[in-house]
């Protein structure tokens, strides 16, 4: 996510296979099993709270990191079971101290930010992150299990592919087929698919990219998804018009058996609740802007923007422009109807930023 060029764009190359719809599929039983797990927690609470659930974002964020750690890494931490969970604290506070940096303009010189606790702060939290991307701490009850989960899987393949691998060919030579035998016998996480590419291309794309590209996955992709579902439910829950909707399109997909596992297929038949996501997506963008250094001076109307200039695009303020959405404060799904969609512009919503460096998580 940080890195520009041809080393951005080489990565990028890489990584595009690895968010093909088949592997997207092969992750339902994981999203299966963690989305089990908050339901029964959220019936315990229900039960035992007096019929009331006072607080679901810390489930959902939890539920959402659970799945981010078991399909980035192939590893689960356990955050809904133990919401002590080191980890999740971590993730959550690295986050944080971003928003504080970003609220408090004093800090957004690198320098200053150094020497300042915050600086400090994030630095530690930080080390954690990362020593704990290379060695996975996983808690089972009491024990504290280490688990050097990038070395472990990587001996893993390359002794299946040197078994596999009888007719002396070069190491590497058979990766692909060695991978697909792997698959047939557990889920293959993101991080499988990035060992097979520094396998194949040990200098191009090294251990350490590996750890880099697994951070972005957990940053970019834990607390994006759970804040979408937060704020979606949080407007669903203001509009019961909606959630009727919503309740009867889920009715007539799971109408005789509502507690069964979710498939791959039942997101077709989410025509609605789609258009609520992305409602919800446009008026609570969860990344409210990005940022870029312009490299070639250009006008937008009479003015000119120069080179190196730093330009931001505020996708919060996009989405509120009258013209494409009037009354744009109003949580109206209707807006994402075939019809609507199909007379906007195509760059007056982009909740997942839109050209080469768009979200690639986006399906
Ligand atoms: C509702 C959920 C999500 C939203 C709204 C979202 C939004 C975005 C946006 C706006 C960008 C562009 C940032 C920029 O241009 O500077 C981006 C990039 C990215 N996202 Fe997402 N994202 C979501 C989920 C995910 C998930 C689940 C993953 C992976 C597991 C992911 C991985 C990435 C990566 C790797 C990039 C960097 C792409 C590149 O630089 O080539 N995102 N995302």
């Amino acid at each position: 996510m940080n890195s520009t060029g041809d080393r951005w764009r080489g990565h990028r190359k890489m990584l595009t296979p690895a968010f093909h719809f088949r592997i997207l599929e092969s992750f339902v039983p994981i999203i299966n099993k963690q989305q089990h797990i908050m339901v029964k927690i959220i019936d315990d609470m229900y039960a035992t709270n007096g019929g009331v659930v006072d607080d679901v974002r810390p489930l959902i964020t939890n539920c959402a990191l659970d799945i981010i750690c078991e399909t980035a890494m192939g590893v689960s931490i356990d955050a809904q079971t133990d919401p002590e969970s080191k980890y999740s604290k971590a993730v959550r506070k690295v986050l944080d101290l971003f928003t504080v940096r970003f609220l408090s303009p004093w800090l957004w010189n690198d320098t200053v930010f150094q020497f300042s606790p915050t600086g400090a702060e994030q630095r530690k939290t930080i080390k954690y992150l990362h020593d704990f991307t290379d060695a996975v701490s996983i808690q089972f009850g009491s024990n504290l299990v280490i688990v050097l989960v990038i070395q472990r899987k990587k001996k893993e393949i390359l002794q299946r592919l040197n078994a596999e691998s009888t007719d002396g060919s070069a190491p590497g030579a058979d990766i692909d087929q060695t991978m697909n035998d792997i698959g047939t016998k557990r889920v293959l996480a993101f991080l499988d698919n990035l060992l097979t590419q520094n396998i194949k291309n040990p200098e191009q794309f090294t251990e350490r990219d590996i750890r880099a590209e697994v951070d972005t996955f957990m940053s970019a992709g834990q607390d994006t998804s759970s804040a979408t579902t937060q704020f979606a439910l949080q407007l669903i829950g203001h509009y019961p018009d909606v959630q009727a909707k919503i309740h009867e399109e889920l009715d007539s997909i799971y109408g005789d058996d509502p507690t069964r596992d979710i498939k791959f297929d039942d997101l077709r038949h989410m025509k609605y609740l789609e258009k609520c996501i992305k409602e919800a997506l446009r008026i609570y963008p969860p990344v409210l802007f990005i940022a870029r250094r312009i490299t070639e001076e250009f006008k937008i109307k009479d003015y000119s923007i120069p080179a190196g200039t730093n330009c931001m695009v505020l996708f919060y303020q996009l989405h509120r422009d009258p013209k494409y959405f009037p009354n744009p404060e109003v949580f109206d799904p209707e807006r994402f109807s075939a019809d609507s969609t199909n007379t906007r512009h195509a760059f007056a919503y982009t909740p997942f930023s839109a050209g080469p460096r768009n979200c690639i998580g986006q399906r």
